[in-house]
């Protein structure tokens, strides 16, 4: 393997940004250190006023492989996720066929070998009849991430509105349960009203249907089963301010049972960007009333909400451009969260430090990975490199998602990233690519 030695870069880790040389030997982080010299053959790369941080790893994504590969696959939306500094992904169930069975799990975690630039792990689906199934995961907690329930409706159909199934998975799992909070009774009631006012529904109305309480009766739900069965529950996409008394900033994230995640979208967009782009960013949970955006920034700055994500969710032009009610819900993010929280911290509402923790240490925190997540001695070399004074915009050029589009399309980013290692390879250096090697397997080291 390829030996690397970064040198005077400022590394980003633990809550410090100091300078150093960091050498990478053997896919692993072999030395973090001042003035280090190697003997040998060694590719030394030049940090100066660069950045060095942790890969970051997205607990949230649809990559759409198997069965909805006319919208994405695993290898382009893993390359589109290591361009982004994106090193370790978490995939949904929601393709075609739903991941119910270990069978089919499992073959998605095949074609991640085969094909995947980026390290994986892809969630256990859960339907309303195949609760034995699910629980053979509890056998898979150091290999698989966790447990996926939708607890109210979006793409692909699999509502999990059974109330016994879902008190059954809560008390016999013994991994993550990860969910989608939204709750079907309030959306199909909030549905027919607006229906009722006979008029073209478009975007707009999308909150409405989607609102602030159908969030928050869902999360409370989950919070309730969790608590009864005391499990290991983790809310993704919190959208609403009125979740965020349900969670707490007053135990430390290793000790928490219930951890949340918050969606970049929701932090950029608010209800007042429909009139320009429409069902362009149509998602569930829906993109709210601007004071919702101010208390997700709040919560995650607080640290009641735990980790960010994106919720990669890419569809086609044609299927985005179809009338509100037919067209599909979800954006494509993954290459652009990262440079997404950097023009943040260039507008000083978060420090580069905060972003790193929300986006890699925690998220190791959270899903307790093995060695990934820290820039530390021994760890995997999962490594982004930063240039803070590098603008880029965001065009159809250089969008590497299969859709081929962006919501975030025209915007200048300040930043860009210039170097993204996975296990110690090179894999996108200025531009080149080296897709020689693929990515690995996520292991969690829990009991
Ligand atoms: O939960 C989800 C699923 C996703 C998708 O398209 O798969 N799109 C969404 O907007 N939310």
């Amino acid at each position: 393997m390829q030996k690397f030695l970064i040198k005077n870069i400022t590394i980003v880790n633990d809550g410090k940004s100091l300078p150093g040389d960091v050498l990478i030997n053997n896919g692993r982080i072999e030395k973090i250190g001042s003035n280090i010299n190697t003997n040998g053959s060694v590719t030394e790369i030049n940090g100066e006023n660069k950045f060095l941080l942790p890969g970051v790893i997205d607990d949230q994504v649809h990559f759409r492989e198997p069965g909805l590969t006319h919208k994405a696959n695993i290898y382009t939306e893993s390359k589109a996720a290591v361009a982004g500094g994106v090193t370790s992904f978490m995939e949904m169930p929601n393709t075609i066929p739903n991941a119910l069975t270990q069978e089919l799990l499992e073959e998605k975690y095949t074609i991640g070998a085969n094909t995947s630039l980026a390290n994986y792990s892809f969630f256990m689906g859960t339907g309303n009849d195949n609760s034995d199934e699910v629980l053979k995961t509890n056998d898979k907690r150091k290999d698989v991430c966790g447990i996926k329930i939708f607890m109210g409706s979006s793409t692909g159909n699999m509502l999990v509105d059974n109330y016994l199934t879902l008190d059954k998975i809560f008390s016999e799992s013994e991994v993550l349960i990860a969910t989608h909070c939204e709750n079907e009774r309030i959306i199909r009631e909030n549905l027919e009203r607006v229906k009722a006012e006979n008029r073209p529904l478009t975007a707009a109305d999308h909150p409405i249907i989607r609102d602030d309480i159908n969030c928050f009766e869902s999360s409370f739900a989950a919070v309730q089963l969790a608590k009864k069965h005391n499990n290991r529950l983790h809310i993704l996409h919190i959208s609403t301010a009125k979740e965020l008394q349900l969670f707490t900033n007053m135990i430390p994230l290793k000790d928490k049972r219930i951890t949340t995640e918050v969606c970049v979208h929701h932090l950029h967009f608010t209800s007042d960007d429909y009139a320009r782009l429409g069902n362009l960013i149509k998602c569930n949970p829906a993109i709210k009333a601007p004071f919702n955006k101010e208390a997700l920034w709040q919560a995650m700055l607080d640290d009641r909400l735990d980790i960010i994500a994106t919720d990669h969710a890419p569809h086609t032009w044609a299927e985005k451009n179809e009338p509100y009610e037919k067209a599909h819900a979800g954006l494509p993010l993954v290459q652009h969260s990262l440079s997404l929280m950097l023009h943040y911290v260039k507008q000083g509402k978060i420090s580069i430090e905060k972003v790193v923790e929300k986006m890699s240490h925690a998220v190791a925190e959270c899903f307790q990975i093995e060695n990934r997540g820290y820039i530390r001695e021994g760890y995997f070399a999962d490594l982004v490199i930063v240039d803070m004074n590098a603008p880029t915009t965001v065009n159809k050029s250089n969008i590497l998602y299969k859709c081929g589009w962006s919501p975030l399309e025209d915007f200048t980013f300040p930043a860009s990233i210039t170097h993204t290692f996975v296990n110690g390879n090179l894999v996108y250096g200025n531009g080149v690519w080296d897709e020689s090697n693929k990515g690995m397997r996520l292991r969690f080291d829990r009991d």
